[in-house]
């Protein structure tokens, strides 16, 4: 294919794209692009990060998940930079007080300004977090008003032998069986294999997962799984997040390694708004 014709199907790939973003933007709710930042960042450098990030709210929902100890400095940032971005943690307990040495409630939480929580990250989960443990943080949450957005994927080997279908499946049924309203949850698909590796899924893949995740909640709860957002993480990245952005059932991203660092955060947070101008 000469250049003339490449940059002819570019224009076509791109003017696609672009129609999928405003029409599904037109079906769905808001996007939502969640930071991760695992044991990473100082106090310094988060707040660095605030003063430079920027989201409008009218477009995307995007939520920072900072380590524990940066949550109230990060939330008092947060209220005075009027900077759009809400508050998260990257985990749990389900118990309202007691004797957990290391743990924090979601009393707790919400003192200090957290709306959203992840729970049953594959790192926790290896780290021998059970669905049991998961279930229970999940009801919690939900009780609270908080929104919980449960993780689920399957590993590498998993992947391999063709069984991501089956396990997303059981991690859904596990963390959602007999909740009587599920109406604040928020699911990511995060293949683990895809996690800091910069081999992400393709979107394409990501859709039919999403989809198989969707059926899931459906199975289990009726009609409500069409509004329950379902994100993608996993070597997510300013490059690729604009076409994980076209997909129907792709309502967002859940970012590690490209949320540490503004100019990549923030292009990826472009790449989920209505206005694809600045993408
Ligand atoms: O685990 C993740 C977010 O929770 C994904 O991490 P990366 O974006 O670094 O692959």
């Amino acid at each position: 294919m000469n250049t003339s014709a490449r940059r002819q199907v570019k224009a076509i790939v791109e003017q696609i794209i672009k129609e999928q973003i405003q029409s599904r933007s037109l079906q769905r709710q808001k996007p939502l692009v969640v930071a991760n930042w695992k044991m990473n960042m100082s106090l310094e450098k988060a707040l660095h990060f605030l003063n430079s990030v920027q989201s409008d709210p009218q477009d995307s929902t995007v939520v920072i998940c900072p380590p524990y100890p940066l949550l109230y400095p990060v939330n008092i940032a947060m209220k005075k930079l009027q900077t759009g971005v809400q508050l998260g943690a990257q985990n749990v307990h389900w118990e309202d007080h007691g004797a957990h040495t290391g743990e924090v409630s979601v009393g707790m939480l919400q003192e200090v300004g957290c709306n959203f929580v992840l729970i049953g990250h594959s790192e926790r989960r290896m780290a021998g977090e059970s669905e049991e443990a998961i279930q229970h943080k999940v009801k919690q949450v939900l009780q609270s008003g908080m929104y919980p957005i449960v993780c689920v994927g399957e590993n590498s080997e998993e992947f391999k032998q063709g069984l991501t279908s089956q396990i997303v499946k059981q991690q859904i049924e596990a963390a959602l069986k007999n909740l009587p309203n599920i109406s604040n949850i928020i699911i990511a698909y995060e293949p683990v294999w895809a996690i800091g590796t910069g081999q992400s899924a393709t979107p394409y893949q990501a859709e039919g997962v999403h989809q198989t995740i969707r059926q899931s909640i459906h199975d289990l709860h009726g009609s409500i799984a069409h509004r329950i957002p379902i994100l993608y993480g996993g070597s997510v990245h300013a490059e690729n997040a604009r076409s994980l952005a076209a997909y129907e059932n792709i309502d967002g991203v859940l970012v590690g390694g490209a949320s540490l660092e503004v100019k990549s955060f923030q292009s990826i947070i472009r790449s989920f708004n209505k206005e694809l101008g600045s993408a």
